[in-house]
């Protein structure tokens, strides 16, 4: 951020905390409810942009902010952000998952018991002035069989507290393990279809997506069991809203809870018209503590990724810990070392790049090593357009087709290498680097040479014929120019033939010192190299 204070605008209501945070290191705005046109004109002006589940954070936000760099959802939910769009433009979105799941998962379960006891109706009748006991006839949750669709962190929520109702707990999540099924105490279902055919509740928990939309629909009403009572407390249209309208009239389903619609506020919703359906505004995270927790998390976060630091819960990074952060942060910058070699050294375009990762590297979360390496790769070319957001769209585009191999079993003696393989062009250009034992980067072969080499900003790479008289000259040259070298190292692999010298020199070398090095005898090619 060259040393501005960066400008924040702050889209929704959080609170008082989390802004203070903000203001101790940023400019902040805060446009409660701002509209999409005023939010499209002012964006340039920004940084960082956080929001909650309005406005909507569109392609043209996005393409309109030219210094925006951070996107960050005081919540859950990001399918207000055109998060696709934001990776393109190497815009950073981060969330909050972890910091309002026991509201939302508690809510769940207050909409669960409202509906089954009709509670909202009675509260009514009384305060009407009403009594009216036999009409409010409810079920147990006692010895029933409640269906959760994604069993991740607020489902699992759910999960644990149902069992307490002693309830028969049955889910369907077809992208997580066995094992998570058992932790939590629920049956796994192999279809949605078996999970409906055999609840007496069904709750619903997994993100909106392609797949999700309408998930609980004609179809799945047509088989659930005469009785079924739904809830909706992830996003609306997870419950096919026409669908349920349907089902409430042909009396299969006896109550519906919402906390969601698909277009919210919810005004004129057909399914307001049902007697049998409660709903809440969306509140599902509207608790002090939740508000709280998320509220200043999210100011963290956006000011850490503000910094260019990496963060937990990055929507658009592979996914990373707390602590796994620390250790990881020493294999990132290697892996970076490594991409910015290729276009310094080679004038050929990269087609292939194989990644291997071998030794205890190999058992990490790679993914986002090799994000570090196609940002090192594409900076010597593209500059600052590229980060580790957007890394990988952009060597997708350029036609870099990039695989990764890991073995955890070390071939070479190493803790953990990781070695990067280019081809292009009919030529094969390999490197490897691994961390020293004070964690620091080196690089330790280039082609067949092996060595150990710290990465310095300045670096020279010198092939030259392999006798005597050749390196001494080299240096001289370079004292002459009042360069000083740092660390130099030789490596060959026959004797007499060519050999690879690595130089790292205290300042840049200028032009007329490099070329009269390239003149020398027995230099073959001389390149600069910058880290
Ligand atoms: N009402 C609220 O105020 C409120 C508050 C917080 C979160 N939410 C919403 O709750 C939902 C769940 O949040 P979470 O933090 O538990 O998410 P999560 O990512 O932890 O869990 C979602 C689970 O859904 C599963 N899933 C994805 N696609 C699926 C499919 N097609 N079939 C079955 N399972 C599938 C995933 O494998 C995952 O385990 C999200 O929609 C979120 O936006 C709502
Ligand atoms: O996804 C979420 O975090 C919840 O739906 C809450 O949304 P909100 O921040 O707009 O209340």
């Amino acid at each position: 951020m060259n040393g501005a204070r960066p400008k924040i605008l702050v889209g929704d209501k959080i609170v008082d905390e989390a802004l203070e945070m903000l203001r101790a290191e940023a400019d902040v705005d805060v446009r409660i409810g701002i509209g999409q046109p005023e939010l499209e004109e002012i964006i340039e002006n920004y940084d960082a942009l956080i929001v909650r589940s309005i406005p909507l954070v569109t392609e043209e936000v996005i393409r309109r902010g030219k210094r925006l760099k951070v996107v960050g959802r005081a919540g859950n939910g990001v399918d207000n952000i055109d998060v696709a769009a934001a990776t393109r433009h190497g815009v950073v979105v981060v969330n909050t998952p972890d910091s309002n799941s026991f509201s939302a998962g508690e809510h769940t379960i207050a909409l669960m018991l409202a509906s089954a006891r009709n509670l909202p109706q009675a509260h009514q009748t009384v305060k009407d002035g009403g009594w009216g006991r036999s009409r409010f006839m409810g079920n147990e949750l006692y010895g029933k069989t409640v269906g959760i669709v994604g069993l991740g962190r607020i489902g699992s929520f759910v999960a644990t507290r149902l069992k307490a109702f002693n309830m028969r707990v049955i889910a369907y999540d077809p992208y997580i393990p066995l094992e998570r099924f058992k932790r939590f105490g629920a049956e796994r279902m192999e279809t949605l279809n078996d999970l409906v055919r055999q609840s007496d509740f069904i709750t619903v928990h997994t993100p909106k997506t392609e797949e999700t939309i309408g998930m609980i629909g004609m179809e799945q009403f047509r088989i659930a069991k005469k009785g079924v009572r739904v809830v909706n407390c992830a996003r609306g249209g997870i419950i096919d809203e026409e669908a349920l309208a349907w089902a409430l009239k042909e009396g299969i389903v006896a109550s519906a809870a919402l906390d969601v619609f698909t277009k919210e506020p919810c005004t004129g919703n057909p399914l307001l018209e049902f007697d049998n359906v409660v709903v809440t505004p969306h509140i599902g995270a509207t608790t002090f503590e939740a508000q709280h927790r998320v509220g200043t998390d999210l100011a963290n976060y956006v000011l850490s990724a503000l910094k260019g630091e990496i963060v937990p819960n990055t929507v658009n990074l592979p996914c990373l810990l707390g602590e796994e952060i620390d250790t990881m942060r020493p294999f990132l910058e290697l892996a970076e070392y490594l991409g910015r070699l290729y276009y310094q050294l080679e004038k050929v375009p990269a087609e292939r790049v194989e990644l291997i990762y071998n030794g205890e590297i190999a058992r990490k979360e790679t993914g986002i090593l090799t994000l570090a390496f196609l940002k090192g790769l594409l900076s010597p070319v593209m500059g600052d357009q590229v980060n580790l957001v957007n890394a990988s769209w952009l060597a997708e585009n350029r036609g870099i087709k990039v695989c990764e191999r890991r073995d955890e079993v070390s071939k070479t003696g190493h803790v953990s290498l990781i070695s990067v393989i280019f081809t292009g062009a009919g030529r094969r250009v390999e490197y490897a680097g691994t961390l020293a034992w004070d964690q620091s980067p080196r690089i330790v072969r280039v082609n067949g040479y092996q060595l150990d080499v710290v990465p310095t900003p300045y670096m020279l790479f010198v092939e030259h014929i392999d006798r005597p008289g050749v390196i001494g000259p080299f240096a001289s040259a370079l004292g002459e120019a009042d360069i000083n070298i740092a660390m130099m190292q030789v490596a060959r692999t026959v004797k007499g033939e060519v050999a690879l010298m690595i130089l790292s020199v205290d300042s840049p070398v200028d032009e007329s010192t490099l070329r009269r090095v390239r003149q020398l005898k027995g230099i073959i090619n001389v390149k600069v190299v910058f880290m």
